[in-house]
């Protein structure tokens, strides 16, 4: 499979008070077209810088990112991001929403029944047809975050990075959000790079998860190859010897391997990791 993106020997060391602080050395990856790939590890180690930078919104201190072979250096379209909290405009309607971003992305090549062609039919896709027309606070937060997604797959977007997606959602919308994703990725090929505190979305839907080490100069760990046939079924795959297989590994990366150590004089580390625990528990 070809290569879309490659992250070359990334470091990033952002300046502080106190003086430098190296968050990332030596972030190498390469990601193929299609790919769908979770990024994990505990909290603060650097999985939104990583994702930021790919996103253009941060520059690498080193070492830089290649998008179908051109430099990445500020946001662009074919990098749509979606966010824990759909950061939707309030004040529009899901349908306008979605609008905003296709005339970002479409006004020179799609008229204007295109536009709402292609813009209800991105609703479509996330089932949300039904609430179109209804603005932010008067749909659910699963909701919303269908309508983010619809925005970010409406642009068409070479890659799709998302920033621990469901990760506000409770477990019964996130499971049906998990399985919509899945549904759509299955017939879009859309290469995604999630970042997830949940052990089991990681595995349910990747076909790799890079674990990342504890900052500061945090890297990638491991990567693991999760070869289960597709489509696939959370239930089927709860009594699944490789799944669950895949899930220890995880687990004792996280839990042994990168054992966060907890100390009093950390009490931001302290609170945060507890957020990697709860979905693991
Ligand atoms: N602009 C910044 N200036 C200084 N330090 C930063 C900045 N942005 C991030 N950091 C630090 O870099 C490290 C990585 O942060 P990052 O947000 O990427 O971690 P994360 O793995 O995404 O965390 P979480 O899971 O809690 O969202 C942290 O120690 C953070 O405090």
């Amino acid at each position: 499979m070809s290569i879309i993106l490659d992250i070359s020997k990334i470091d990033m060391v952002f300046p502080t008070p106190k003086g430098d602080f190296t968050a990332l050395q030596g972030v190498d990856l390469q990601i193929s077209k299609g790919e769908f790939i979770s990024l994990i590890g505990h909290s603060g180690c650097g999985k939104s810088t990583v994702l930021n930078i790919v996103a253009g919104i941060h520059q690498a201190t080193s070492g830089g990112v290649l998008l179908n072979n051109k430099e990445v250096n500020s946001p662009g379209p074919e990098r749509a991001v979606v966010f824990q909290n759909h950061s939707l405009l309030p004040w529009l309607t899901s349908y306008q929403n979605v609008e905003l971003a296709v005339k970002q992305v479409f006004a020179k090549t799609m008229n204007k029944a295109e536009m709402h062609e292609w813009i209800e039919h991105n609703l479509n896709l996330v089932h949300m047809s039904h609430a179109m027309h209804k603005k932010p606070d008067e749909i659910s937060g699963g909701m919303k975050q269908r309508v983010g997604i619809a925005r970010a797959l409406a642009m068409q977007p070479e890659i799709l990075l998302m920033d621990e997606p469901f990760g506000a959602l409770d477990a019964l919308t996130r499971a049906h959000m998990q399985d919509s994703l899945m549904e759509i990725q299955a017939e879009l090929n859309n290469t995604v790079i999630m970042i997830t505190h949940d052990v089991d979305e990681a595995v349910l839907l990747s076909d790799r998860i890079v674990m990342m080490t504890n900052g500061p100069a945090a890297t990638i760990g491991e990567i693991l190859q999760v070869d289960l046939p597709r489509p696939r079924n959370r239930v089927e795959l709860a009594q699944d010897a490789t799944y669950n297989d895949y899930r220890s590994q995880v687990l004792s990366f996280l839990y042994e391997k990168q054992r966060k150590i907890e100390t009093l004089s950390q009490p931001e580390s302290k609170e945060k990791s507890s957020k990697t625990k709860e979905k693991v528990a």
